[in-house]
């Protein structure tokens, strides 16, 4: 069907339904948004980025991904209930169309796709991509490992078999590989939020080591700010604080490499929940859990588009 009112927000999709949902999507609110293949997957699936935009050239960006650990199913359903949010609050909601009257938003919601169908088709908790290269007898690497900066570090492994395998070399993965050229290329992107699932927790650079960032102050009160407005819909509580001291050390994580590439407002969630259901969070979650995220990348944006 062409529109997306037929759409559940409630309900998880599998990958076709989501790419079908996004072409309905742009094609509905052609105005705003537009989409973008930045590249393509190991097994040659589209890798795509949807820009909200509401004029002017390379403006200030804010880059959101969701789904790069592909049994994270909570994370793309909040994706796309947060793509349907941004363009009915535009015109609407003053802080939101502040953000897009000044600053661009890409969201990537299927960030592993080849990992995604491969949830849906064979193995529900499967975490990596689908790599396979001569001489490994286990597949996939952890595209959450398998950045620049800090690569080959504490908190992630050299064995193909392990879920945190870092990959043969920084970028080596496709996945990986199209948002650094994507981002690098853009040079204009200000805010990175990396979208994981469960903890209930929000945290900021480093990972790989327990060095304070130099603007850790700003990003602690800022993950306080936004952990505030996000406990104020459903009452969930979140921790917050920097990776390294707040979970573990990790290394060639996403929002380290965007941090050292000068993105400043960098961040990570750990959506619902705390492990009751964990990765298999019912559907009746999905819209609660987005509403609540909602009002804390909403924070986030905000003080990006004032800093
Ligand atoms: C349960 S999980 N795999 N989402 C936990 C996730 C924690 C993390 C997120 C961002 C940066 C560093 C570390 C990971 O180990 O990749
Ligand atoms: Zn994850």
């Amino acid at each position: 069907e062409r529109s997306t009112s037929s759409f559940s927000y409630s309900s998880y999709h599998t990958l076709e339904e989501i790419y079908n949902w996004m072409d309905n999507f742009v094609t509905e609110y052609s105005d705003i948004v537009s989409k973008i293949q930045i590249g393509h997957s190991f097994e040659n699936r589209s890798i795509l980025v949807l820009k909200f935009s509401t004029g002017g050239s390379q403006r200030r960006a804010i880059w959101i991904d969701t789904g790069i650990h592909s049994r994270e199913w909570i994370t793309h359903a909040t994706g796309i209930w947060t793509a349907k949010k941004i363009v009915s609050e535009y015109g609407k909601d003053r802080t939101l169309t502040n953000i897009l009257n000044a600053m661009d938003i890409f969201m990537e919601i299927v960030t592993n796709p080849d990992g995604f169908a491969f949830t849906h088709s064979m193995n529900r908790l499967w975490r990596k991509n689908k790599s396979t290269r001569p001489g490994m007898f286990c597949i996939g690497v952890d595209l959450n490992r398998n950045w620049k900066s800090g690569f080959g570090g504490n908190g992630s492994n050299n064995n193909p078999c392990s879920e945190t395998y870092r990959g043969p070399s920084p970028q080596s993965e496709p996945e990986v590989a199209a948002i650094v050229d994507f981002i690098t290329t853009h040079g204009n992107v200000k805010a990175l939020i990396s979208i994981h699932s469960y903890s209930q927790m929000l945290m900021y650079p480093y990972g790989h080591s327990l060095e304070p960032v130099p603007n850790q102050e700003e990003l602690y009160q800022l993950a306080k700010d936004a952990v505030k407005a996000l406990y104020e819909v459903h009452g969930i509580e979140y921790i917050y604080g920097s990776i390294s001291a707040t979970l573990y050390v990790a290394s060639g994580i996403t929002v380290d490499w965007a941090y050292d590439s000068g993105i400043k407002y960098a961040f990570t969630f750990e959506l619902r929940d705390t492990g009751r259901y964990g990765f298999l969070l019912p559907a009746s979650q999905i819209v609660p859990t987005a509403q609540e995220t909602w009002l804390a990348l909403r924070t986030i944006m905000e003080h990006t588009l004032q800093h």
